[in-house]
Protein backbone atom coordinates (compact mmCIF):
# COMPACT_ATOMS: atom_id res chain seq x y z
CA UNK A 1 0.00 0.00 0.00
CA UNK A 2 1.30 3.27 -0.66
CA UNK A 3 0.25 6.36 1.80
CA UNK A 4 -1.75 7.56 -1.36
CA UNK A 5 -5.30 8.78 0.32
CA UNK A 6 -6.92 8.16 -2.60
CA UNK A 7 -11.07 6.96 -3.62
CA UNK A 8 -10.19 3.58 -5.62
CA UNK A 9 -12.75 3.50 -8.98
CA UNK A 10 -14.15 -0.26 -8.81
CA UNK A 11 -13.91 -1.88 -12.08
CA UNK A 12 -16.02 -4.08 -13.61
CA UNK A 13 -14.19 -6.83 -15.06
CA UNK A 14 -15.95 -10.36 -17.02
CA UNK A 15 -15.69 -13.45 -15.58
CA UNK A 16 -12.69 -15.42 -16.15
CA UNK A 17 -12.18 -16.85 -19.34
CA UNK A 18 -10.22 -20.06 -18.07
CA UNK A 19 -12.47 -20.74 -15.63
CA UNK A 20 -15.77 -20.01 -17.59
CA UNK A 21 -14.60 -22.59 -20.42
CA UNK A 22 -13.01 -25.51 -17.98
CA UNK A 23 -16.20 -25.74 -15.72
CA UNK A 24 -18.14 -25.77 -18.87
CA UNK A 25 -15.63 -29.22 -19.65
CA UNK A 26 -16.01 -30.50 -16.16
CA UNK A 27 -19.82 -29.90 -15.75
CA UNK A 28 -20.67 -31.27 -19.50
CA UNK A 29 -17.87 -34.47 -18.19
CA UNK A 30 -20.10 -34.93 -14.50
CA UNK A 31 -23.42 -36.80 -14.56
CA UNK A 32 -26.39 -33.72 -14.11
CA UNK A 33 -26.89 -30.38 -13.95
CA UNK A 34 -24.59 -27.48 -13.33
CA UNK A 35 -25.07 -24.14 -12.90
CA UNK A 36 -22.27 -22.12 -13.65
CA UNK A 37 -22.64 -18.36 -12.02
CA UNK A 38 -21.28 -15.08 -13.91
CA UNK A 39 -19.63 -17.10 -16.50
CA UNK A 40 -17.50 -14.97 -19.37
CA UNK A 41 -19.72 -14.48 -22.34
CA UNK A 42 -17.22 -13.35 -24.96
CA UNK A 43 -16.48 -15.26 -28.23
CA UNK A 44 -14.13 -17.39 -26.78
CA UNK A 45 -16.71 -18.88 -24.04
CA UNK A 46 -19.58 -18.70 -26.95
CA UNK A 47 -17.57 -20.89 -29.43
CA UNK A 48 -17.41 -23.67 -26.37
CA UNK A 49 -20.91 -22.92 -25.10
CA UNK A 50 -21.70 -23.86 -29.11
CA UNK A 51 -19.26 -26.44 -29.78
CA UNK A 52 -20.61 -27.96 -26.63
CA UNK A 53 -24.04 -28.30 -27.87
CA UNK A 54 -22.50 -29.74 -31.27
CA UNK A 55 -21.26 -32.61 -29.01
CA UNK A 56 -25.00 -33.03 -27.37
CA UNK A 57 -24.87 -31.21 -24.45
CA UNK A 58 -26.86 -29.41 -23.82
CA UNK A 59 -26.50 -25.62 -22.21
CA UNK A 60 -28.85 -22.92 -21.40
CA UNK A 61 -29.05 -19.50 -19.99
CA UNK A 62 -30.80 -19.09 -16.71
CA UNK A 63 -31.75 -15.58 -15.42
CA UNK A 64 -31.36 -12.55 -17.14
CA UNK A 65 -28.10 -11.27 -19.28
CA UNK A 66 -26.50 -14.40 -19.09
CA UNK A 67 -26.61 -14.15 -15.40
CA UNK A 68 -25.73 -18.13 -15.16
CA UNK A 69 -25.47 -20.94 -17.48
CA UNK A 70 -27.04 -24.38 -17.21
CA UNK A 71 -24.85 -27.31 -18.51
CA UNK A 72 -26.19 -30.94 -17.87
CA UNK A 73 -23.69 -33.76 -18.12
CA UNK A 74 -24.21 -37.30 -19.29
CA UNK A 75 -21.49 -38.52 -17.31
CA UNK A 76 -19.54 -39.62 -20.34
CA UNK A 77 -17.62 -38.20 -23.40
CA UNK A 78 -19.90 -37.79 -26.34
CA UNK A 79 -21.77 -40.12 -28.12
CA UNK A 80 -22.72 -38.91 -31.48
CA UNK A 81 -20.54 -37.63 -34.53
CA UNK A 82 -20.05 -33.99 -34.44
CA UNK A 83 -18.14 -30.83 -36.65
CA UNK A 84 -17.02 -28.86 -34.05
CA UNK A 85 -16.27 -25.34 -34.26
CA UNK A 86 -13.49 -23.86 -32.28
CA UNK A 87 -13.24 -20.31 -33.31
CA UNK A 88 -10.57 -18.49 -32.20
CA UNK A 89 -10.38 -20.11 -29.29
CA UNK A 90 -7.16 -22.01 -27.97
CA UNK A 91 -8.96 -23.71 -25.33
CA UNK A 92 -12.04 -25.44 -27.35
CA UNK A 93 -9.01 -26.62 -29.25
CA UNK A 94 -7.20 -28.16 -26.95
CA UNK A 95 -9.28 -29.12 -24.03
CA UNK A 96 -12.38 -30.68 -26.51
CA UNK A 97 -10.62 -33.68 -28.65
CA UNK A 98 -9.54 -35.36 -25.43
CA UNK A 99 -12.99 -35.02 -23.93
CA UNK A 100 -14.09 -36.38 -27.43
CA UNK A 101 -11.70 -39.27 -27.64
CA UNK A 102 -13.13 -40.93 -24.20
CA UNK A 103 -16.76 -40.87 -26.11
CA UNK A 104 -17.85 -42.84 -29.28
CA UNK A 105 -17.81 -41.59 -32.92
CA UNK A 106 -16.15 -39.41 -35.26
CA UNK A 107 -15.55 -35.68 -34.38
CA UNK A 108 -13.84 -33.11 -36.71
CA UNK A 109 -12.43 -30.12 -34.97
CA UNK A 110 -11.64 -27.23 -36.84
CA UNK A 111 -11.36 -23.11 -36.31
CA UNK A 112 -10.83 -20.06 -37.94
CA UNK A 113 -7.23 -19.41 -39.78
CA UNK A 114 -5.65 -17.88 -36.76
CA UNK A 115 -6.47 -20.90 -34.44
CA UNK A 116 -5.46 -23.40 -37.29
CA UNK A 117 -1.46 -21.45 -36.90
CA UNK A 118 -1.33 -22.48 -33.54
CA UNK A 119 0.61 -26.11 -33.16
CA UNK A 120 -1.50 -29.39 -31.79
CA UNK A 121 0.65 -31.81 -32.78
CA UNK A 122 2.12 -33.13 -28.93
CA UNK A 123 -2.08 -33.68 -28.21
CA UNK A 124 -2.62 -35.22 -31.07
CA UNK A 125 0.31 -37.21 -30.57
CA UNK A 126 -0.69 -37.81 -26.74
CA UNK A 127 -4.40 -39.14 -27.90
CA UNK A 128 -2.89 -41.91 -30.67
CA UNK A 129 -0.49 -43.21 -27.72
CA UNK A 130 -3.33 -43.53 -25.93
CA UNK A 131 -5.03 -45.36 -28.30
CA UNK A 132 -7.72 -42.55 -30.38
CA UNK A 133 -7.90 -42.42 -33.74
CA UNK A 134 -6.34 -39.34 -34.33
CA UNK A 135 -5.76 -36.86 -38.25
CA UNK A 136 -4.08 -34.21 -37.86
CA UNK A 137 -4.57 -31.36 -40.42
CA UNK A 138 -2.40 -28.01 -41.29
CA UNK A 139 0.88 -26.93 -40.63
CA UNK A 140 1.56 -24.60 -37.37
CA UNK A 141 3.45 -21.98 -37.15
CA UNK A 142 5.54 -23.70 -34.86
CA UNK A 143 7.56 -25.40 -37.10
CA UNK A 144 5.43 -27.94 -39.05
CA UNK A 145 3.54 -28.34 -35.78
CA UNK A 146 -0.04 -30.10 -37.02
CA UNK A 147 -3.16 -27.49 -36.01
CA UNK A 148 -6.72 -28.02 -36.91
CA UNK A 149 -8.64 -29.43 -38.62
CA UNK A 150 -8.35 -32.52 -36.55
CA UNK A 151 -10.24 -35.90 -36.49
CA UNK A 152 -10.73 -38.09 -33.70
CA UNK A 153 -12.30 -41.47 -34.07
CA UNK A 154 -13.13 -42.27 -30.27
CA UNK A 155 -14.26 -45.84 -29.23
CA UNK A 156 -13.21 -44.90 -25.32
CA UNK A 157 -10.25 -44.45 -23.80
CA UNK A 158 -8.49 -47.03 -21.18
CA UNK A 159 -5.98 -44.44 -20.03
CA UNK A 160 -2.73 -45.83 -18.34
CA UNK A 161 0.92 -43.70 -18.00
CA UNK A 162 1.95 -41.52 -20.82
CA UNK A 163 4.95 -38.48 -21.12
CA UNK A 164 3.48 -34.75 -23.21
CA UNK A 165 6.21 -32.35 -24.11
CA UNK A 166 4.36 -29.44 -22.53
CA UNK A 167 7.35 -26.97 -23.95
CA UNK A 168 4.82 -24.79 -26.67
CA UNK A 169 1.46 -25.04 -24.02
CA UNK A 170 0.24 -26.36 -20.75
CA UNK A 171 -3.19 -26.85 -22.64
CA UNK A 172 -2.82 -30.12 -23.98
CA UNK A 173 -1.91 -31.05 -20.71
CA UNK A 174 -4.98 -29.44 -19.01
CA UNK A 175 -7.06 -31.31 -21.92
CA UNK A 176 -5.81 -34.43 -21.02
CA UNK A 177 -6.21 -34.24 -17.39
CA UNK A 178 -9.98 -32.95 -17.15
CA UNK A 179 -10.41 -35.75 -19.78
CA UNK A 180 -8.70 -38.18 -17.18
CA UNK A 181 -11.75 -39.33 -14.50
CA UNK A 182 -13.76 -40.68 -17.81
CA UNK A 183 -11.02 -42.83 -19.09
CA UNK A 184 -11.43 -46.74 -17.57
CA UNK A 185 -7.84 -46.87 -15.64
CA UNK A 186 -7.50 -43.10 -15.19
CA UNK A 187 -4.10 -41.49 -16.41
CA UNK A 188 -1.01 -40.41 -15.09
CA UNK A 189 0.45 -38.09 -16.82
CA UNK A 190 4.75 -36.75 -17.09
CA UNK A 191 4.14 -33.37 -18.07
CA UNK A 192 8.40 -32.10 -19.82
CA UNK A 193 9.34 -28.41 -20.03
CA UNK A 194 6.01 -27.84 -18.81
CA UNK A 195 4.92 -23.83 -19.18
CA UNK A 196 2.51 -21.88 -17.99
CA UNK A 197 2.09 -23.78 -14.80
CA UNK A 198 -0.34 -21.66 -12.95
CA UNK A 199 -3.02 -23.31 -15.20
CA UNK A 200 -2.50 -26.35 -14.38
CA UNK A 201 -2.87 -25.65 -10.55
CA UNK A 202 -6.30 -24.03 -11.56
CA UNK A 203 -7.03 -27.22 -13.31
CA UNK A 204 -6.36 -29.17 -11.03
CA UNK A 205 -8.42 -27.10 -8.21
CA UNK A 206 -11.63 -27.47 -10.15
CA UNK A 207 -11.06 -31.29 -11.47
CA UNK A 208 -11.19 -31.67 -7.54
CA UNK A 209 -14.36 -29.21 -6.87
CA UNK A 210 -16.16 -31.58 -9.58
CA UNK A 211 -14.94 -34.78 -7.92
CA UNK A 212 -12.15 -36.07 -9.07
CA UNK A 213 -8.90 -37.18 -7.35
CA UNK A 214 -5.08 -36.03 -8.32
CA UNK A 215 -2.52 -36.33 -6.66
CA UNK A 216 1.29 -35.21 -7.66
CA UNK A 217 4.74 -36.69 -6.96
CA UNK A 218 8.02 -36.64 -8.73
CA UNK A 219 6.88 -34.43 -11.74
CA UNK A 220 3.69 -37.15 -12.72
CA UNK A 221 0.63 -35.92 -12.22
CA UNK A 222 -2.24 -39.10 -11.82
CA UNK A 223 -5.87 -38.81 -12.05
CA UNK A 224 -7.79 -41.83 -10.77
CA UNK A 225 -11.24 -43.26 -12.57
CA UNK A 226 -14.41 -42.59 -11.64
CA UNK A 227 -15.96 -39.52 -13.26
CA UNK A 228 -17.26 -36.08 -12.24
CA UNK A 229 -20.53 -35.18 -10.31
CA UNK A 230 -22.22 -32.26 -11.27
CA UNK A 231 -21.24 -28.98 -8.89
CA UNK A 232 -22.24 -25.34 -8.52
CA UNK A 233 -19.26 -22.55 -9.08
CA UNK A 234 -19.11 -18.74 -9.35
CA UNK A 235 -16.47 -17.81 -11.79
CA UNK A 236 -13.57 -14.75 -10.70
CA UNK A 237 -13.02 -12.17 -12.93
CA UNK A 238 -10.71 -12.65 -15.04
CA UNK A 239 -7.23 -11.73 -13.82
CA UNK A 240 -5.80 -11.35 -17.31
CA UNK A 241 -8.26 -8.72 -18.29
CA UNK A 242 -7.49 -6.86 -14.77
CA UNK A 243 -4.33 -6.08 -15.78
CA UNK A 244 -5.52 -3.51 -18.25
CA UNK A 245 -7.32 -1.67 -15.67
CA UNK A 246 -4.06 -2.26 -13.25
CA UNK A 247 -1.81 -0.76 -15.56
CA UNK A 248 -4.26 1.93 -16.22
CA UNK A 249 -4.03 3.28 -12.81
CA UNK A 250 0.08 2.66 -12.81
CA UNK A 251 0.37 5.04 -15.66
CA UNK A 252 -2.78 7.77 -14.15
CA UNK A 253 -1.43 7.59 -11.03
CA UNK A 254 -5.23 6.92 -9.82
CA UNK A 255 -6.10 3.79 -7.65
CA UNK A 256 -8.22 0.77 -8.69
CA UNK A 257 -9.66 -1.75 -7.32
CA UNK A 258 -11.40 -5.51 -8.78
CA UNK A 259 -13.61 -7.04 -6.14
CA UNK A 260 -13.64 -10.77 -6.53
CA UNK A 261 -9.89 -11.22 -7.16
CA UNK A 262 -8.24 -11.72 -4.02
CA UNK A 263 -5.62 -13.85 -2.67
CA UNK A 264 -7.16 -16.89 -2.61
CA UNK A 265 -7.57 -16.80 -6.65
CA UNK A 266 -7.67 -19.21 -8.50
CA UNK A 267 -5.49 -17.10 -11.30
CA UNK A 268 -1.61 -17.07 -11.46
CA UNK A 269 -1.81 -13.93 -13.48
CA UNK A 270 -2.87 -11.77 -10.82
CA UNK A 271 1.00 -11.81 -10.13
CA UNK A 272 1.12 -9.29 -12.29
CA UNK A 273 0.60 -6.54 -10.31
CA UNK A 274 3.97 -7.78 -8.90
CA UNK A 275 5.61 -6.02 -11.85
CA UNK A 276 3.31 -3.48 -11.01
CA UNK A 277 4.81 -3.08 -7.66
CA UNK A 278 8.37 -3.33 -8.66
CA UNK A 279 7.70 -0.52 -11.31
CA UNK A 280 6.64 1.84 -8.69
CA UNK A 281 2.76 1.26 -7.99
CA UNK A 282 0.93 0.50 -4.95
CA UNK A 283 -0.84 -3.09 -4.72
CA UNK A 284 -2.75 -4.66 -1.90
CA UNK A 285 -4.09 -7.68 -2.63
CA UNK A 286 -6.89 -8.60 -0.14
CA UNK A 287 -8.89 -11.30 1.00
CA UNK A 288 -11.48 -10.73 -1.83
CA UNK A 289 -10.43 -7.62 -3.76
CA UNK A 290 -6.88 -5.92 -4.89
CA UNK A 291 -6.12 -2.71 -5.30
CA UNK A 292 -3.38 -0.87 -7.56
CA UNK A 293 -2.82 3.11 -6.76
CA UNK A 294 -0.45 4.29 -9.50
CA UNK A 295 2.36 6.88 -9.36
CA UNK A 296 1.36 8.39 -12.93
CA UNK A 297 3.84 7.86 -15.81
CA UNK A 298 6.87 10.24 -14.20
CA UNK A 299 7.09 8.10 -11.15
CA UNK A 300 7.35 4.87 -13.26
CA UNK A 301 10.40 2.75 -12.44
CA UNK A 302 12.47 0.54 -15.23
CA UNK A 303 15.53 -1.41 -14.55
CA UNK A 304 14.56 -3.88 -14.27
CA UNK A 305 14.24 -8.16 -15.23
CA UNK A 306 11.16 -9.92 -14.95
CA UNK A 307 10.41 -13.74 -16.13
CA UNK A 308 6.62 -13.82 -17.24
CA UNK A 309 6.41 -17.15 -18.74
CA UNK A 310 4.01 -18.24 -16.19
CA UNK A 311 1.69 -15.40 -16.33
CA UNK A 312 2.91 -14.86 -20.77
CA UNK A 313 -0.98 -13.28 -21.04
CA UNK A 314 -0.23 -10.30 -18.78
CA UNK A 315 3.69 -9.59 -20.59
CA UNK A 316 2.27 -7.35 -23.44
CA UNK A 317 0.19 -4.92 -20.75
CA UNK A 318 3.58 -4.55 -19.11
CA UNK A 319 5.55 -4.04 -22.30
CA UNK A 320 3.25 -1.78 -23.58
CA UNK A 321 3.84 0.66 -20.58
CA UNK A 322 7.26 -0.08 -20.33
CA UNK A 323 8.22 3.16 -22.33
CA UNK A 324 7.65 5.03 -19.79
CA UNK A 325 9.57 3.93 -17.14
CA UNK A 326 12.61 5.78 -16.25
CA UNK A 327 14.86 2.83 -17.46
CA UNK A 328 14.55 0.05 -19.80
CA UNK A 329 12.32 -3.09 -18.79
CA UNK A 330 13.64 -6.60 -19.65
CA UNK A 331 11.11 -9.70 -19.81
CA UNK A 332 11.93 -12.93 -20.02
CA UNK A 333 10.98 -16.59 -20.37
CA UNK A 334 7.90 -15.78 -22.71
CA UNK A 335 9.13 -18.07 -26.06
CA UNK A 336 5.50 -19.52 -25.75
CA UNK A 337 4.04 -16.02 -26.25
CA UNK A 338 5.12 -16.28 -30.54
CA UNK A 339 2.33 -19.41 -30.57
CA UNK A 340 -0.62 -17.51 -29.27
CA UNK A 341 -3.53 -15.52 -31.34
CA UNK A 342 -0.49 -13.61 -32.52
CA UNK A 343 3.44 -13.86 -32.45
CA UNK A 344 3.32 -11.77 -29.54
CA UNK A 345 6.94 -10.52 -28.70
CA UNK A 346 6.78 -9.59 -32.63
CA UNK A 347 3.68 -8.26 -32.43
CA UNK A 348 4.71 -6.04 -29.25
CA UNK A 349 8.06 -4.82 -30.50
CA UNK A 350 7.10 -4.00 -33.98
CA UNK A 351 4.26 -1.55 -32.94
CA UNK A 352 6.60 -0.08 -30.13
CA UNK A 353 8.72 0.54 -32.66
CA UNK A 354 6.08 1.99 -34.64
CA UNK A 355 5.78 4.20 -31.78
CA UNK A 356 9.47 5.14 -31.82
CA UNK A 357 10.01 2.96 -29.31
CA UNK A 358 13.32 1.09 -29.19
CA UNK A 359 12.13 -2.82 -28.61
CA UNK A 360 15.16 -5.47 -28.63
CA UNK A 361 13.60 -9.10 -29.52
CA UNK A 362 15.20 -12.44 -28.45
CA UNK A 363 13.60 -15.88 -28.55
CA UNK A 364 11.86 -15.59 -25.32
CA UNK A 365 12.63 -12.18 -24.12
CA UNK A 366 12.02 -8.61 -25.20
CA UNK A 367 13.92 -4.92 -24.03
CA UNK A 368 11.95 -2.04 -23.82
CA UNK A 369 13.46 1.29 -23.74
CA UNK A 370 12.32 4.61 -22.13
CA UNK A 371 10.97 6.98 -24.28
CA UNK A 372 7.84 9.36 -25.68
CA UNK A 373 5.86 7.74 -27.94
CA UNK A 374 4.82 9.46 -31.42
CA UNK A 375 1.33 9.26 -33.31
CA UNK A 376 1.26 5.34 -34.67
CA UNK A 377 -1.70 3.27 -35.60
CA UNK A 378 -1.30 0.17 -33.56
CA UNK A 379 -1.35 -3.30 -35.82
CA UNK A 380 -3.72 -5.28 -33.74
CA UNK A 381 -3.06 -8.87 -35.47
CA UNK A 382 -6.56 -9.66 -34.46
CA UNK A 383 -5.34 -10.74 -31.49
CA UNK A 384 -7.72 -9.08 -27.95
CA UNK A 385 -4.50 -8.21 -25.80
CA UNK A 386 -2.61 -6.19 -28.53
CA UNK A 387 -5.40 -4.08 -28.41
CA UNK A 388 -6.13 -3.72 -24.60
CA UNK A 389 -2.55 -3.41 -24.22
CA UNK A 390 -1.73 -0.98 -26.43
CA UNK A 391 -5.38 0.76 -25.37
CA UNK A 392 -3.45 1.20 -21.84
CA UNK A 393 -0.49 3.15 -23.50
CA UNK A 394 -2.97 5.54 -24.90
CA UNK A 395 -4.76 6.20 -22.14
CA UNK A 396 -1.03 7.16 -20.75
CA UNK A 397 -0.37 9.36 -23.64
CA UNK A 398 -3.80 10.93 -25.02
CA UNK A 399 -3.83 11.11 -28.76
CA UNK A 400 -1.22 9.35 -29.37
CA UNK A 401 -2.56 5.79 -30.34
CA UNK A 402 -5.15 4.31 -32.58
CA UNK A 403 -6.10 0.77 -33.14
CA UNK A 404 -6.63 -0.98 -36.54
CA UNK A 405 -9.00 -3.11 -35.21
CA UNK A 406 -10.46 -2.03 -31.72
CA UNK A 407 -13.24 -4.71 -32.11
CA UNK A 408 -10.98 -7.67 -31.31
CA UNK A 409 -10.97 -7.30 -27.89
CA UNK A 410 -14.50 -9.45 -28.16
CA UNK A 411 -12.55 -12.60 -27.93
CA UNK A 412 -12.63 -12.15 -24.15
CA UNK A 413 -14.12 -8.15 -23.12
CA UNK A 414 -16.65 -7.00 -25.38
CA UNK A 415 -17.26 -4.09 -23.17
CA UNK A 416 -13.69 -3.30 -22.84
CA UNK A 417 -13.42 -0.09 -24.39
CA UNK A 418 -16.79 1.09 -22.51
CA UNK A 419 -15.17 0.12 -19.28
CA UNK A 420 -12.42 1.85 -20.12
CA UNK A 421 -14.10 4.89 -20.96
CA UNK A 422 -16.25 4.81 -17.56
CA UNK A 423 -13.19 4.36 -15.12
CA UNK A 424 -11.20 6.88 -16.45
CA UNK A 425 -13.64 9.75 -17.56
CA UNK A 426 -11.07 12.79 -17.60
CA UNK A 427 -9.24 10.43 -20.54
CA UNK A 428 -11.17 11.63 -23.54
CA UNK A 429 -11.38 7.71 -24.17
CA UNK A 430 -11.91 6.11 -26.29
CA UNK A 431 -12.78 8.34 -28.62
CA UNK A 432 -8.47 9.24 -28.88
CA UNK A 433 -8.33 4.95 -29.61
CA UNK A 434 -10.82 4.13 -31.79
CA UNK A 435 -12.61 6.70 -33.40
CA UNK A 436 -9.70 8.39 -35.76
O1 LIG B 1 -5.41 -22.97 -19.86
C1 LIG B 1 -5.78 -21.83 -20.10
O2 LIG B 1 -6.94 -21.43 -19.84
C2 LIG B 1 -4.82 -20.89 -20.72
C3 LIG B 1 -3.48 -21.17 -20.70
C4 LIG B 1 -2.46 -20.25 -21.26
O3 LIG B 1 -1.97 -20.80 -22.46
P1 LIG B 1 -0.54 -21.58 -22.61
O4 LIG B 1 -0.57 -22.73 -21.69
O5 LIG B 1 -0.55 -21.96 -24.05
O6 LIG B 1 0.53 -20.60 -22.25
C5 LIG B 1 -3.03 -18.87 -21.55
O7 LIG B 1 -2.17 -18.15 -22.40
C6 LIG B 1 -4.39 -18.92 -22.19
O8 LIG B 1 -4.92 -17.62 -22.41
C7 LIG B 1 -5.37 -19.65 -21.30
C1 LIG C 1 -3.72 -17.14 -25.43
C2 LIG C 1 -4.99 -16.79 -25.26
O1 LIG C 1 -6.07 -17.50 -25.61
P1 LIG C 1 -6.31 -19.02 -26.02
O2 LIG C 1 -7.27 -19.53 -25.01
O3 LIG C 1 -6.90 -18.94 -27.40
O4 LIG C 1 -5.00 -19.74 -25.99
C3 LIG C 1 -5.32 -15.50 -24.59
O5 LIG C 1 -6.51 -15.30 -24.25
O6 LIG C 1 -4.44 -14.65 -24.41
Amino acid sequence: MTGTVQEAAVARIPGSKSITNRALLLAAAARGATVLRAPLVSEDTLAFRTALTALGIPVRTVGEDDASWEITGSGRGPRSDARVWCADAGTAARFLPPFAATGHGTFVFDGSGQLRARPLAPLAEALRRLGAGVEGGGEGRGDGEGGLPLTVRAEGLAGGRIALDSSLSSQYLTGLLMAAPLMTEGLAVEARALVSRPYIDMTLALMRHFGAETTERDGVITVAPGGYRAAGLAVEPDASTASYVFAAAAVTGTAVTVPGLGRHSLQGDLRFVEALRRAGAGVEIGESATTVTGTGSAGLRGGFTVDMGEISDTFMTLAAIAPLADAPVTITGIAHARLKESDRIAAVAENLRSCGIRADEGPDRITVHPGTPRPARITCRRDHRIAMAFSVLGLAAPGVITLDDPACVAKTFPGFHAEMARLFPRSGYPEALVAR
